[in-house]
């Protein structure tokens, strides 16, 4: 504080300076002056200047003094008005509140504010005018002022307006120790916020609405990234469906997270694109990635935002597909199988059918098709009921599994009805014996699960490609038909389409089933035909010849029973049988005096497929003690031409054994030099079809002729088959031929004739 304000504030004390100064100067200088100035003229004089000195003093003192107050009054008039004009000016509400919460003053704006007036205002406290929610919380504050823990204090709140409506505004308060209405008073600042807060209130509740939007469906998934794919935003979709937690999301780059590595690069150039050229990502169907590292399909959306003053920011809008494909599959497996049993359909079973013609015409093979019906399943579904029919196709459609091959197409074709597809068979047979093996193994006792017993029956139809119709469609209605008829005849088993291949596939299962019975009851023999040098006559060999002595149809002819034993496998038992005892005969001619007689054995090409034929031959060799080289194989062109590198091994293999191999029927099959040339051979056995008519037969001489002499440059031996005159040995002499066999010489004979046979020769 300066003198002058204490002065001005002191009036007292300025006037006691006074008085001292005065008293001092008076008393001071007259005595001073005496003591100076001892004439007493002069003293009077000097006295007089003193006189005037202190008045001018004193009158400059007083002129200081009021101008200093004029001044001071100035200035507090100018600042008052200041005062005054902040006050009321302020565009902020301003109030001096008593501490009892009175309204003391109050400018302009808050009377607009409030819509009281001072006078109003002055007669009212705060808290009558504040919202209740509010006011604990004004009032605790203030009582905070009041006890000095803090100095002041601000918050938002709401004032009720004169005409009843609240208005939210944001209060300062400070408290004035100062006491201008005598004691201590609040200084509030009252701002007007209302618009503020009702767009901030819309804010919140237009982003608590997004919000619960964007977390609405579990299926969509939001993620927004910064440019450089730093993730930003992670919606509760996006936890489930890929599996990070948002907190473990964010901050983390997109490639990191979702992005599958194989497509990393393709999404770093879609994104530099996208913010190039501001154009979205176009949409489509992704595989991406979750945390569990499993791949999710969804459908991905993009969006580029641009806020104001910030970078731009890519927003993803991920779609889960996972329910939609499993509906998709389970829509597209229904179009293709059967829910009960989980076997393809008909429409499937159809468009097999069409691909495997489609393959069966270029490969020139058979194909059947096999449709079963199990009798009366209607009664079962109306006796039991409907579940109980439905266990018996699952258990029936497990059992018909179980009798197939996995190459076997089956199919449920609808209720009771079951179809096989049959690709590659050899002959139509194969088709009925499979078809009665299904129905053996449908035609039992069934037991289900509630313990009934149900006996059922079944029938097959069968049709054929190409024998009976050449598509899907017209061999399922052969099978239907053919079912039907196997039905209405009361057959219980298989018909085939036509009736004559019933009748002849019948027949040679029939055969089948007999043959079994053949070998194992030993009905089976080998009869020998001799084989004759061509230029001296004698029987150099035999070839051993299959036949038949069925008890009840006397002699059958191994053309008829030898493609049984093809196609049904006991081909290989028959062959193994062959071998040993031809060998073994032969050794015993040998033993008893016949030597260096060779003995031919024809070989089936199913045989000759298999690598054992090499052990069978070796040990059959080793036991009978019959010397290799007088074994002869006879192999046809066609087990020659399949699959030549393996074939080529194996005629060496045989070769190594030291057994002699010759090509049986030569000129009926491929005839290709270029195979002669390749294989290891000995003997080439001319067909019977070109001996026939020799000689008068141009051609069939020419060609004779041309195979002799072909044989002979290639260093094999060549057998005439079939020759029945003497014109045809004479010929075949005279053509330089080898060897040859034919009921000229001898038929085929039991092993004893052809033993007095040879006897006879040699001697
Ligand atoms: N009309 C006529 N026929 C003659 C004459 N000379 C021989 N034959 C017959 O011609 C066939 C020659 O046998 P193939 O061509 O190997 O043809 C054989 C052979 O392919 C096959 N075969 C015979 N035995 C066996 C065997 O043990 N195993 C195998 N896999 N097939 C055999 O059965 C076919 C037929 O055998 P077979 O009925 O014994 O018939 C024999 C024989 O009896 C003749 O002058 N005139």
């Amino acid at each position: 504080m300066s003198d002058t304000t204490a002065l001005s504030q002191r009036p007292w004390f300025g006037a006691l300076l006074y008085l001292i100064f005065g008293v001092a100067w008076i008393g001071g200088s007259d005595h001073l002056l005496g003591i100076v100035v001892t004439d007493a003229e002069l003293y009077s004089q000097y006295q007089t200047y003193k006189g005037w000195l202190y008045v001018a003093f004193t009158a400059a003192l007083a002129w200081l003094l009021l101008w200093q107050r004029s001044n001071a009054e100035m200035q507090s008039l100018r600042s008052r008005q200041l005062f005054e004009q902040t006050f009321e000016l302020a565009n902020v509400g301003i109030a001096h509140v008593s501490l009892q919460g009175r309204w003391l003053k109050t400018n302009e704006r808050l009377q607009q504010l409030l819509g009281y007036t001072q006078y109003e205002l002055q007669g009212m406290t705060f808290a009558q005018i504040t919202h209740p929610d509010d006011l604990d919380k004004d009032v605790s504050q203030l009582a905070q002022l009041e006890t000095g823990v803090r100095r002041e204090y601000s918050m938002e709140k709401r004032y009720r307006h004169k005409d009843g409506h609240y208005i939210w505004c944001r209060l300062g308060v400070r408290m004035v120790d100062a006491p201008v209405f005598g004691k201590p008073f609040y200084i509030s600042i009252i701002e007007d916020i209302h618009e503020l807060k009702v767009i901030e209130t819309e804010l919140r509740a237009s982003n608590l609405k997004f919000q619960a939007l964007l977390d609405s469906d579990a299926a969509i998934s939001i993620q927004g990234y910064e440019a450089d794919g730093t993730t930003i935003y992670w919606n509760r979709a996006s936890e489930r469906i890929y599996g990070y937690s948002a907190q473990e999301a964010k901050g983390q780059n997109l490639l990191d997270l979702i992005i599958p590595e194989s497509m990393a690069d393709e999404v770093k150039t879609a994104i530099q694109q996208m913010l190039a050229t501001g154009k979205p990502i176009p949409s489509a169907e992704l595989q991406l990635k979750r945390k569990d590292g499993r791949f999710i399909s969804v459908f991905s959306s993009h969006a580029l935002v641009r806020l104001p003053d910030k970078p731009p920011q890519m927003y993803c809008i991920d779609i889960d597909l996972t329910e939609q494909k499993k509906h998709e599959q389970q829509v597209a497996y229904l179009a293709h199988y059967d829910a009960l049993t989980n076997l393809p359909n008909r429409a499937s079973f159809v468009q097999q059918l069409t691909q495997a013609i489609e393959r069966a015409a270029l490969r020139s093979y058979l194909i059947a098709v096999i449709m079963l019906d199990i009798d009366h399943f209607k009664n079962i579904n109306d006796s039991y009921g409907h579940s109980i029919g439905d266990e018996l196709l699952q258990q029936i459609t497990q059992h018909l599994t179980e009798a197939l091959q996995p190459m076997d197409y089956l199919a449920r074709l609808g209720g009771d009805e079951y179809a096989v597809l049959l690709e590659d068979i050899e002959q139509a047979e194969d088709a009925v014996r499979l078809a009665d093996q299904l129905l053996h193994c449908i035609n039992r006792v069934w037991t289900l699960s509630n313990g009934i017993e149900v006996k059922i029956s079944a029938g097959a139809g069968i049709s054929l490609y190409p024998l009976h119709e050449i598509n899907a469609e017209a061999l399922l209605q052969g099978a239907d038909a053919a079912l039907y008829k196997a039905k209405s005849e009361g057959r219980n088993g298989s018909a085939y389409y036509s009736d004559d291949l019933t009748q002849s596939a019948r027949e040679r299962l029939r055969l089948e089933s007999r043959l079994r019975t053949a070998i194992l009851e030993q009905q089976l023999v080998l009869y020998y035909q001799p084989q004759v040098d061509i230029a001296s006559g004698q029987i150099i060999g035999a070839e051993a010849l299959i036949r038949w002595l069925d008890p009840e149809d006397g002699l059958i002819s191994p053309e008829r029973f030898i493609p049984i034993a093809e196609s049904s496998g006991l081909i290989h038992e028959i062959g193994v049988w062959v071998i040993e005892q031809s060998c073994r005969q032969g050794e015993l001619w040998h033993q008893q005096g016949l030597h260096g007689l060779s003995i031919a054995i024809n070989v089936s090409p199913l045989q000759f497929q298999r690598c054992a034929l090499i052990q069978q031959i070796t040990d059959t060799l080793l036991s009978t003690g019959f010397p290799a080289d007088l074994l002869e194989l006879e192999l046809t062109e066609s087990a020659l031409m399949t699959q030549q590198a393996d074939v080529l091994t194996m005629l060496r293999q045989l070769k190594q054994l030291g057994v002699r191999l010759a090509i049986d029927d030569f000129g009926t099959g491929y005839s290709s030099l270029a195979y002669l040339k390749l294989f290891p051979l000995d003997v080439l056995k001319i067909d019977k079809s070109f001996i026939d008519q020799l000689p008068k037969h141009q051609q069939d001489a020419e060609i004779c002729r041309a195979i002799v002499s072909l044989a002979h440059t290639l260093g094999f031996k060549v057998l005439a088959e079939g020759v029945e005159y003497q014109g045809q040995r004479d010929f075949l002499t005279a053509i330089g031929c080898d060897c040859f066999q034919g009921y000229l010489f001898a038929q085929p004979l039991t092993a004893d004739d052809f033993f007095q046979l040879a006897l006879q020769h040699k001697a």
